[in-house]
């Protein structure tokens, strides 16, 4: 590369989307910006009690087009005439119905206001029944279509979405022709696609969350589906048979969008793919190290060598993927669904008088109150860190369980909760802050403990995300809980900066995606060992953690929608001819067979 060429990231997150324009040759940011979803941030169309959460695709636009705009601002015309390639990293499985231009149902007038019609966030659970009827109908055929997502579908994903959405709302379900995640929607918007069977479906969102395997010839196949439920019948001829890696080009910026950005129609848009996988590339992720996104959830990856995993599967993951996170490897997802979100969900509690009562206060005026509000919310979780830091570790401490938005791995089984015991009247607020932070570092640890006994050693941990950067009280505690050291990566922005390594590779900058990522990455500036004094102590209180949890997930189908009594039996042609009913307590559980690959 002689002269200074760039390439744009672009980070769709849980709450706000960021660009950022770096330098093709070495990494460096040139500019950022951020924005926040306006809609999403007035808890429009979505519902906590429901767990509905629902996002708007003008969110999404506004936000693509404010911040690449106000990036180019900041960096200048010389900077934007050599912009290269864009590449896009969103949440997932944040799937939405789109007519057959592959246009989003509520950017249509009559559906603009129906949360059906918009992204099913990764962390909306309305599909928990569906995702165990799923699991329930998959236990009755072969071959094992989950055998490549870790044995169970979750409500996170696809599927479930799919097939919530279909039933809960018929006019939704008459104008849905195909049924597309954000990771995909974003290029395919970006290059003026006009066609939804012309999109170009990314290998990660596919393999991870829609059952996609080069082992299936593609999808499942329309039986699979049909026999689940006839609203599904002839769903995927509507869907893909290809999928692609994130170092490919899915196109160039349409015109449209390059005037509206301010760029060349030269400009290469890369395939998509989700956050969490880019991320990882972002942070400079090597074999065997769990490279841990620690945000409002984590998301936990790993790669292999495809020759030394060989026939090896992880049960109870997120999925193995060739080529899902690096062309040409293994990748491997696990993660927890409430991990920075267990903090906030706390937060929210103590905030609770403030917010409620202090804007009727004899005391202040409502524009103090409201300054007052938001100084002390800002404060609060590094108060408490610092506070419970200070309280000495003992085996009877105050007890958690990380499962406040169900459990994503190990094991899926998102209808399960969070609990607090070992509760005192000594039981303070930093001392129950301290337990939900202990509670997410055992959550972790249990995802290592799965890689390591089926056969996938955990040699290193890197640390990445919002907590890892804001939080050495967390991670010091995740380095003596895991008894190993972690290292957190210098970017503030790995997701962002993984986008825009893709963009250069797709815009044919590097031949590869690791050439990009030793010439770009950013390095690594803090490491967190294990204490020896506390390593003992936090082992048997993660004896104590694996008791409680057990006992929760024992007894965690009462009052659950998803309990045995509630399901429908659901009757399917088995594959040697006979009919069998699907509902099993296992089923229902998850349970799979180990299957070779
Ligand atoms: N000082 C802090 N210590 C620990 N957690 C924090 C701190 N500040 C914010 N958080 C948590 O970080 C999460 C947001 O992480 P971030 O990486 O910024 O966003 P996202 O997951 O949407 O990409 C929130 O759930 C919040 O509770
Ligand atoms: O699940 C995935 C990717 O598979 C993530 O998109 C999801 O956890 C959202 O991550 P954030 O915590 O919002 O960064």
């Amino acid at each position: 590369m002689a002269q200074d060429v760039f390439v744009i990231g672009v980070d769709y997150g849980s709450d706000s989307v960021r660009s950022v324009v770096v330098n093709a040759q070495n990494g460096q940011e040139v500019a950022s910006s951020v924005f926040y979803y306006p809609r999403w941030r007035e808890g429009a169309y979505c519902d906590p009690t429901q767990n509905q959460f629902r996002q708007h695709p003008l969110d999404y636009i506004e936000g693509l087009e404010f911040t690449i705009k106000e990036c180019l601002q900041k960096a200048g015309a010389a900077v934007a005439e050599n912009v290269k390639g864009i590449s896009v990293d969103t949440t997932g499985s944040t799937p939405v119905a789109v007519n057959q231009q592959g246009t989003p149902l509520a950017l249509l007038p009559e559906f603009a206001e129906n949360p059906n019609a918009m992204f099913v966030l990764w962390k909306d659970h309305t599909g928990v029944q569906e995702a165990a009827e799923i699991n329930a109908h998959a236990a009755t055929f072969k071959p094992n279509y989950l055998q490549f997502v870790g044995g169970i579908y979750s409500s996170e994903w696809f599927w479930a979405k799919l097939l919530h959405v279909l039933r809960a709302d018929a006019q939704v379900r008459e104008a849905t022709y195909s049924w597309v995640e954000h990771c995909d929607w974003i290029p395919f918007l970006l290059t003026g696609g006009t066609q939804v069977e012309a999109m170009k479906r990314g290998v990660c969102s596919a393999g991870h969350k829609s059952l996609w395997a080069a082992e299936f010839g593609g999808l499942p196949p329309n039986e699979f589906f049909s026999s689940l439920d006839p609203v599904l019948n002839g769903f995927t001829s509507r869907l893909f048979q290809e999928t692609y890696t994130a170092d490919q080009a899915a196109g160039q910026l349409s015109p449209e969008w390059a005037k509206r950005l301010g760029l060349s129609t030269q400009v290469v848009v890369g395939v998509g793919a989700f956050d969490a996988h880019m991320g990882a590339v972002g942070g400079q992720i090597e074999p065997y190290h769990l490279s841990k996104v620690m945000g409002t959830s984590t998301c936990d990856m790993l790669v292999t060598p495809l020759e030394e995993i060989g026939d090896t599967l992880v049960n109870g993951i997120c999925g193995q993927v060739p080529g899902s996170v690096i062309p040409g490897m293994m990748g491997l997802e696990a993660g927890q669904s409430a991990f920075g979100d267990t903090y906030a969900w706390f937060k929210k509690i103590l905030l609770w008088p403030l917010q409620n009562l202090l804007a009727n206060s004899k005391v202040i005026d409502a524009a103090t109150a409201q300054a007052l509000v938001e100084e002390v919310s800002a404060r609060i979780i590094p108060e408490l860190s610092l506070a419970a830091d200070q309280i000495p570790l003992s085996e009877n401490n105050e007890f958690g369980i990380d499962w406040f938005n169900g459990r994503r791995t190990p094991d899926a089984n998102q209808v399960l909760k969070g609990a607090l015991s070992g509760l005192s009247l000594g039981s303070d607020a930093p001392r129950v802050f301290r337990a939900l932070v202990e509670a997410t570092c055992f959550g972790a640890k249990k995802i290592v403990d799965r890689f390591n006994e089926q056969g996938v050693p955990v040699k290193g941990l890197i640390g990445l995300g919002g907590v890892a950067r804001k939080s050495p009280f967390i991670m010091q505690m995740m380095a003596d809980v895991m008894n190993m050291p972690i290292r957190i990566h210098k970017s503030e922005q790995t997701c962002a900066l993984g986008a825009a390594m893709f963009a250069a590779t797709a815009a044919g900058l590097y031949a590869r995606v690791e050439d990009a990522m030793a010439a770009m990455g950013q390095g690594f500036d803090l490491e967190y060992f294990p204490n020896p004094e506390k390593v003992d102590l936090y082992a048997k209180r993660y004896q104590h953690y694996t008791e409680l949890g057990g006992f929760l997930d024992r007894h965690s189908t009462a009052g659950n929608p998803a309990s045995l009594a509630d399901l429908p039996e659901v009757s399917s042609p088995a594959q040697d001819g006979q009919t069998r009913s699907s509902t099993s307590p296992q089923a229902l559980q998850g349970i799979s067979q180990t299957t070779a690959r």
